[in-house]
């Protein structure tokens, strides 16, 4: 059958059909392997040069490793059947990639085009020119199943099988993409536009992360040369989670995307730091300390500028030279403004020059502004400095931090609380903690613009400080973002209560809220159970959705052996997260001696086996099929926030729940 045509109704012959279909998968498939080998042959001799050559020579590799087909990932999982009289064909199959045949007719088509939309939005109340719409299910690369939704005859369509088996299938090793199942409301976010920031507030397991990247690789598709230039990011919480999501866009064939964390982009700092502390130099306010005590470094002109050149002697008076350091404070960053300095101190030079009857070019205004006396003066009134010069100075000398705060609103005690108990010898020694990267970062931009990327995805964005927002609001400031997070799943001494306020640090206003309500990761009877804690985490939100029922999935076991719940779920099909208070994580693997098991950490993202024991800190965006919870309590006492860690621990699992304690719970919980 023509894919131009509109398939004739069939349905009554379902074996027909699917031989139909898996004809065109095998159809699809052949044409894509002609593809590869198309891009295969071409050379990359047609270049000029050798530089030209290498170029072209590493993106014809990369088109040819784009067209691979990895067998075991449908080439299509969907199929529109259109009543459109447009010039698109009337039957598209909507799958990870173009693939067409020989005669460029589409045989499939790309799940981001604006023609594949329908599949993801269309409903019987507005079918968007589609008759019928085709869901594929797979075995393997194997298509074994179809299911048709009519969109032409009103009424309302029931659930998918397909796509319920799709949610409930057991998770195993790292995240996978939702293209074939993306919701109409996650649709939405993904296609928004690209100068739109959008922020997203959903409960647990709703889909914001797989909403996140599957926007960044929208976005890469619809804008790539834009974004090719500027870049596009993923900002994640730890690099645990970033491997956990690393498969996702390079499975939608985005390889080139930077995936990082707020502690990587900002520079590796961990000094320990007090809780209180930690939050009030993560405070906006700070920022306009730090350019005050950047400013402060600039001392007023007292002398003015004798410059030599041969006999003659050309001077520009010190009041000239205070006009000039006043004209330049405040309109340039700090770096530009001590390199103007100099350029228009050298021009007055000039202008003397010229006066005496000389004429000099550019060559000497620059000779002039590389000159000694030229490079004193500058280096004496606006001094070269690096941002842990700035923050050394502010953070140990309690005279300077206290100029720094004139007119800040920052009380005295709490700049008491910003000095350092115990100084550092000198700023090359001092070490830094989580939130002075922040702070550095700030200082940075300050002396010299930060270039800004296309786009950046913030993932677990309540987390962050708002110094820290600041800090990612710079890497966007000539593009956008898509924020992502839950109110009730912070845990650090900053963690935001309002969506306005992140963005507003952001510097994206104009960004928009958004909610996704249906979970689909949690059942429904664990949900519930985790959603006692909202009270007292996040008292405004409303208690989450599930989709899934998942009826005996919670059991709470109080005096039971880790040993026994572990043998109980290894039984079981699917991953398994042992999550355990971070104090016990070395106790609790000795336990387990003879049972296989990994310990996750930080920066290891190995997961040898299927059980992994799981430190508290470091559950947040994971999942797993199956989930003890050792010691809640212990959980909960372990940090200020910690029923919000617990809010995060208790909703990992996909299939089961297995509490064990021997303390008593948290009363919410009881
Ligand atoms: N439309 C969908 N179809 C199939 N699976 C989905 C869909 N949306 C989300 N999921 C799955 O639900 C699980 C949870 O998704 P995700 O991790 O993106 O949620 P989250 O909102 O970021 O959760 P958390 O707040 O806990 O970090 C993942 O396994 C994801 O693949």
């Amino acid at each position: 059958m023509p894919a131009h045509q509109l398939a004739p109704d069939i349905s009554n012959d379902p074996a027909g059909v699917l031989a139909a279909e898996q004809a065109h998968l095998a159809q699809s498939r052949t044409a894509l392997q002609a593809m590869r080998e198309h891009a295969q042959s071409l050379s990359a001799d047609a270049a000029g040069d050798w530089v030209s050559r290498q170029v072209l020579q590493s993106l014809l590799d990369k088109r040819v490793a784009a067209l691979a087909d990895h067998p075991d990932t449908p080439l299509f999982f969907g199929r529109l059947d259109r009543a459109s009289r447009d010039d698109l064909p009337g039957v598209i199959y909507v799958g990870r990639r173009h693939v067409h045949d020989g005669g460029s007719r589409p045989l499939v088509i790309d799940w981001r085009a604006p023609v594949s939309r329908p599949f993801y939005q269309a409903s019987p109340a507005d079918p968007m020119g589609v008759v019928r719409r085709r869901r594929f299910g797979y075995h393997g690369g194997a298509l074994t199943a179809y299911e048709d939704e009519p969109l032409d005859q009103g009424g309302e369509i029931g659930p998918s099988k397909i796509l319920t088996e799709e949610i409930e299938r057991p998770r195993t090793g790292p995240m996978r993409d939702i293209v074939a199942t993306i919701q109409p409301d996650q649709d939405a976010i993904v296609r928004a536009e690209l100068t739109q920031t959008v922020c997203v507030q959903g409960a647990p397991g709703t889909g914001k992360t797989a909403v996140g990247l599957h926007r960044a690789a929208y976005l890469l598709f619809t804008h790539r040369e834009r974004l090719a230039r500027s870049g596009v990011m993923i900002v994640g919480p730890n690099r645990a989670f970033l491997s956990y999501i690393s498969s996702v866009l390079p499975a939608l064939g985005e390889v080139k995307v930077d995936q990082t964390t707020v502690a990587d982009l900002l520079g590796a700092s961990d000094a320990p730091e007090d809780p209180a502390v930690a939050a009030l130099k993560g405070d906006a306010r700070i920022a306009a300390v730090l350019e005050r005590a950047l400013w402060l470094h600039i001392s007023k002109p007292e002398e003015g500028l004798v410059y030599t050149r041969g006999v003659h002697r050309f001077r520009v008076a010190d009041y000239e030279v205070r006009e000039i350091v006043a004209s330049l404070r405040g309109t340039t960053r700090y770096a530009p403004g001590r390199a103007a300095l100099a350029q228009r101190l050298a021009h007055q030079v000039l202008v003397r020059m010229e006066q005496r009857g000389d004429s000099p070019d550019d060559r000497v205004q620059d000779a002039v502004a590389r000159s000694k006396p030229v490079k004193q003066l500058v280096d004496a009134v606006w001094p070269k400095v690096t941002p842990a010069q700035v923050l050394f100075r502010l953070l140990s000398d309690a005279d300077f931090l206290t100029r720094a705060c004139h007119k800040s609103e920052i009380s005295p005690d709490e700049q008491e609380m910003l000095l350092w108990r115990k100084p550092y010898r000198g700023w090359k020694s001092a070490k830094w903690s989580a939130a002075d990267a922040a702070l550095l970062d700030e200082l940075a931009d300050l002396i010299e613009r930060t270039p800004s990327l296309g786009h950046l995805v913030v993932d677990e964005a309540q987390d962050l400080s708002e110094m820290q927002l600041r800090a990612l609001g710079r890497r966007c400031r000539n593009g956008s973002a898509t924020v992502l997070g839950d109110l009730a799943q912070g845990t650090t001494p900053w963690s935001t209560t309002s969506w306005n306020a992140v963005l507003r640090h952001l510097g994206q206003d104009e960004g928009e809220v958004t909610e996704l309500t249906l979970g689909f990761r949690v059942p429904r009877e664990v949900l519930d159970y985790a959603a006692r804690l909202l009270p007292a985490v996040a008292p405004g939100l409303a208690p989450p959705q599930s989709l899934r029922p998942g009826l005996g999935s919670l059991s709470v076991r109080p005096g039971a052996a880790v040993t026994d719940a572990v043998h109980e779920v290894l039984a079981r099909e699917g991953s398994i997260g042992l999550i355990v208070p971070d104090a016990l994580t070395a106790e609790v693997s000795a336990a387990l001696t003879g049972i296989p098991h990994t310990v996750l950490d930080p920066d290891s993202t190995e997961e040898e086996h299927r059980l992994l024991i799981v430190p508290a800190t470091l559950a947040k965006g994971l999942e797993y099929d199956h989930v003890i919870v050792v010691e809640p309590a212990a959980i909960v006492a372990a940090e200020p926030r910690g029923l919000a860690r617990l809010y995060v621990v208790l909703t990992r699992a996909v299939t089961s729940l297995t509490i064990l304690h021997n303390q008593p719970l948290p009363t919410a919980l009881t």
